[in-house]
């Protein structure tokens, strides 16, 4: 049997989504962590699997290349949002999210962050504002949970971080039960970011859209912008709010690339 797809991305950042709303897919973590893989199999930053929902108007089901099911996607909220078009509630693991299409993008509400030390989570209590924790020259970060876990180092230079290196070993470190997702930010003007991202378990990607929430939010925290921030990755530009709601609302691009379709017995569950 064959199951047609998407490879939609958003900056760059980009996901196999899978529309198995009609007609169930089989989803294990050897399925997706196949398809993710970039040399045997279709390759995707992400796998997303969009399911019926009795919540909201879908449920966004999301994989990490490792076959992981985790929390949040920003970006591919956004390619969700593109494809299923107007304004749509979309169910993931990490509450639910509200998907808008406009002239100037899709803009996707992220939920309100979370900064309590159990709430990241942490091991063990800690001002999450300024964590008394450092590696090598990464020292004092922020940590967010913006449905799925984040921790912001603000350094002089982004490009000047050996973020290969450091990412893993700050991503498994026992301080982070559920792992984590590595930020590093440079003040680029007065609202503005420049950021680059080590993902947990999918490494450097050329955009996170839920680094740019959480590193917004914590250099707003830091008192270092005001309330709408433009942050730059790799991969482009996205322009992060965080409301009186207390809501983030996330707004860029997401493209579709091409379909395609793989065949189940070459990706068994
Ligand atoms: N690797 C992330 C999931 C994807 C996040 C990123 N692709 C985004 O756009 O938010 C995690 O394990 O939490």
């Amino acid at each position: 049997m064959r199951i047609p797809f998407r490879k939609m991305h958003g900056l760059g950042n980009d996901f196999v989504v899978i529309d198995a709303r009609e007609r169930a897919v089989e989803m294990s973590a050897r399925r997706a962590a196949a398809l993710a893989d970039r040399h045997t199999g279709i390759g995707c930053d992400q796998l997303i699997l969009l399911e019926p929902s009795e919540t909201a108007d879908v449920r966004m089901r999301i994989f990490n290349p490792d076959g992981g099911e985790v929390e949040a996607c920003g970006n591919a909220s956004r390619a969700v949002g593109l494809y299923l078009g107007g304004d749509k509630r979309i169910e993931t693991l990490g509450g639910i999210i509200a998907a808008s299409t406009s002239d100037t993008g899709i803009s996707v509400a992220m939920g309100r962050p979370r900064f309590g030390w159990d709430e990241i989570p942490l091991a063990y209590p800690m001002d999450t504002l300024t964590m008394p924790v450092g590696w090598e020259d990464l020292v004092e970060p922020v940590a967010v949970n913006v449905g799925n876990p984040h921790v912001i180092f603000f350094v002089p230079d982004t490009h000047s971080v050996d973020l290969a290196r450091l990412g893993p070993l700050i991503e498994n470190d026992p301080l982070f039960p559920r792992r984590i997702n590595v930020n590093v930010a440079t003040l680029t003007g007065p609202d503005a970011l420049d950021l680059r991202v080590w993902e947990r378990a999918a490494g450097l990607t050329r955009a996170c859209g839920t680094g740019a929430c959480a590193s917004a939010i914590a250099a707003m925290r830091r008192k270092l912008t005001g309330r709408r921030v433009t942050v730059t990755l790799p991969g482009g530009p996205l322009v992060i709010e965080w409301t009186d709601a207390d809501e983030i609302i996330m707004t860029g691009p997401a493209t579709t690339s091409f379909e395609g379709s793989f065949g189940t017995s070459d990706y068994p569950a």
